[in-house]
This record gives structure tokens, C-alpha cells and sequence, in this order.
């Protein structure tokens, strides 16, 4: 059966049920840094985080004629049953709030999976954030960040949504004026990345290239684009730029499509590249799009209205 859309207006009128459908917007590092490591096996980590307007749509229906949570997507390349995060992050608040009531949960899934721009994270969020309205919880913003970092790291940065700083884990968040509207090129190569893996490899006693956070902050406040590009520093590129090549290939190929500057997002494989211009971005995304199929042309997103 092919779940869309009218598939869930349908079970809707048929059961007169409540829904919510929200917007999930993917991230990208602007820097990442690793300060160390916990006892947890979790790193310490500071990081300058950007949502972009490249999203999936949720939709969450509440099934009252049953207590199953149920995962409807066409994408083949993410899990339908508890393994789906936002399964998990529905579970989660369910029982935290003790409510039984079902619920059917579409994803149509845009953001390239485990692609180091927090898709997952970003759908939990967006579950967390629409639960919340649902069921009328009065949850503040803080409380839902608790929630979800106890699923993923890169959950509150989500639910926060704009800019910020990333401290502790990627929870301790600090809001910061975001790039406006600036154009991005995205590729990501047809290989998948490991997070654990990724953190793991690093080699705290080798980083070479920390970044400047401070000096980032300046130039994004100042739109500065030229000295963000020219510098910003993910300590993790390394580590899957050794194992996958290709990362080194993209970065370089943005450059000589004129990005001002290009990086690894998170723990990888997916490479952007900032563009001065929409038409140099658009040529970049046209050339790259040939020799790497899931290419693609976005704005950064800096809005308050993060889920919408
Ligand atoms: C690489 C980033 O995406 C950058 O934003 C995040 O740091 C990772 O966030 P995430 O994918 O939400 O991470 P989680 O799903 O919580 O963790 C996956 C695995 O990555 C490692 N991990 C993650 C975050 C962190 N600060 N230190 C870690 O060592 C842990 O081994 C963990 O088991
Ligand atoms: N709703 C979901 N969307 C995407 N991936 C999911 C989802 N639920 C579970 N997964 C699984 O999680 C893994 C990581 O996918 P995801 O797209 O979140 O990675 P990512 O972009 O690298 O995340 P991050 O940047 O937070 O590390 C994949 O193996 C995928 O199958």
C-alpha cells in the first residue's frame, strides 16, 4: 500500500480524528569542534549549528480506535517500527504522560538519510514539538529539549530550530543570529557514515584545525561570508575524509564551481559549499548534480517559526 497524504486525509474523515502537520528542517555544522571525552562514551563537543530550509513533512494523526504508534512512509531507507526515532520520541511522551491513544505518523522524507544533517533528530523533534500541541501538554520548550536529548543529541538543537551554539553533548544551547537566506550547495555521496563510528575514530590528542568559534560568531553577525567560508573547522572531517576519499573530491569540486567555502556537515559523508550568489550556486548545483545524484540547492533558515 502506498501511504501519502490521501491516504491520511482519508483516515482522518473517516475517523474524525486530530492531526498536526509540521515541517522538519535538517541542520548543518558551521563548525564542530571535540573538547572530550565523558565516562558515558559521549563527547564533549562546541559547535555552531544552522537549520536549512531543506525539510521532510510529518503529519501525526491520533488513532483513537487503537493504542499502536504506526510509521507510514515511502522511503525504503528508514525503519517503520520502534527503530524509527520518531516512533521513539512518540513512545516516549506517551509514556511519559501516560496517554494510550494511537497514532498513525507520516513521514514524506526529503533530507538524504544519515547524511550527517540530522533528518532523524529533526522528524523526532518535530513529533515531540506537534505531541505537545496535540495534547494540549503546556510543555515549555525546555522541558521537550530534556525529552528528546535522552533520544538523540541533536534533538534540542531541532526543537530550538534558527542558529546557536551547541555546548555539553549538542543540548546546552546558547541562540545566535543565523545566516539569512544565504545560498548552499548540498552533496551527498552514495556512502553511509556511522556517528558512533565517526566519534570513536577521533583521535583527541591529533586535532590540528579547531575552529574559531568566536571569530565564526563575528562574521556571521557581520555577513561576512568570506571569513566564515575561509574558516570554518569541523575536527570530525578527517576522520571520514580517511575512510571516504570522496569527501576530499566534493570539497574541492565546490571550490572550482566558485563556493566561497566547503565542509563536512556533522560526522558526514554530506559536503555544502556557500555561495556570495544564487546564479554561482545554482551553475555549482547544475555541475555537481551530474556526477553525484542527491545534490542539492538550499537557503539557510533563520526564522523563529521553526516547525512551520
Ligand atoms: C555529529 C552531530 O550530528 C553534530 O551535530 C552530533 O554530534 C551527533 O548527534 P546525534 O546523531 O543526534 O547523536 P546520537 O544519536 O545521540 O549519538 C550517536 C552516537 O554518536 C556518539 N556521540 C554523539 C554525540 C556526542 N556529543 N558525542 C558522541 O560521542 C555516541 O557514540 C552516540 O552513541
Ligand atoms: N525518522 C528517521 N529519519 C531518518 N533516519 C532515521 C529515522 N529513524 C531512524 N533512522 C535511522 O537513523 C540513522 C541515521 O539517520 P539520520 O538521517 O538521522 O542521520 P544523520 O543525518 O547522520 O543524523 P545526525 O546528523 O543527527 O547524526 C539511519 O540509519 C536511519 O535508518
Amino acid at each position: 500500500m502506498i501511504y501519502n497524504i490521501y491516504y491520511l486525509e482519508y483516515t482522518k474523515e473517516l475517523l474524525g480524528m486530530n492531526s498536526i502537520q509540521l515541517k522538519s528542517r535538517a541542520k548543518i555544522n558551521l563548525s564542530l569542534d571535540v573538547l572530550g571525552k565523558r565516562l558515558d562514551g559521549y563527547h564533549e563537543v562546541k559547535m555552531i549549528m544552522q537549520q536549512i530550509d531543506l525539510y521532510d513533512n510529518i503529519t501525526v494523526v491520533e488513532r483513537r480506535d487503537r493504542e499502536t504508534i504506526q510509521i507510514l512512509t515511502e522511503c525504503e531507507f528508514i525503519p517503520k517500527n520502534n527503530g524509527n526515532i520518531a516512533y521513539r520520541a512518540a513512545e516516549l511522551i506517551r509514556k511519559q504522560y501516560n496517554i494510550s491513544c494511537g497514532l498513525d505518523i507520516y513521514i514524506e522524507k526529503n533530507i538524504p538519510v544519515a547524511a550527517g544533517l540530522a533528518g532523524g533528530s529533526s522528524n523526532a523533534a518535530a513529533v515531540l514539538t506537534g505531541l505537545n500541541q496535540l495534547w494540549q501538554l503546556k510543555l515549555a520548550q525546555k522541558q521537550l529539549m530534556e525529552l528528546g536529548v535522552s533520544i538523540g543529541a541533536d534533538i534540542p538543537f531541532c526543537i530550538m530550530g534558527s542558529a546557536a551554539i551547541a555546548e555539553g553533548i549538542g543540548e546546552k544551547l546558547t541562540a545566535v543570529d543565523g545566516l539569512k537566506n544565504v545560498w548552499m550547495v548540498l552533496a551527498k555521496p552514495a556512502i553511509s557514515v556511522s556517528t558512533a563510528e565517526v566519534y570513536s575514530r577521533l583521535d583527541l590528542s591529533k586535532i590540528e584545525n579547531r575552529p574559531d568559534t568566536l571569530k565564526l560568531l563575528k562574521a556571521i553577525k557581520e555577513r561576512d561570508l568570506y571569513t566564515l567560508s575561509k574558516n570554518m573547522a569541523n575536527v570530525l572531517e578527517t576522520v571520514t575524509e580517511r575512510k571516504h576519499p570522496i569527501i576530499k573530491d566534493l570539497k574541492k569540486k565546490m571550490i572550482e564551481y566558485q563556493a566561497l567555502g566547503s565542509m563536512m556537515s556533522g560526522s558526514g559523508p554530506t559536503v555544502f559549499g556557500i555561495f556570495k550568489k544564487y546564479e554561482k550556486a545554482k551553475a555549482a548545483y547544475e555541475n555537481l548534480k551530474i556526477i553525484n545524484r542527491q545534490t542539492y540547492l538550499v537557503q539557510s533558515y533563520s526564522k523563529g517559526n521553526n516547525h512551520e
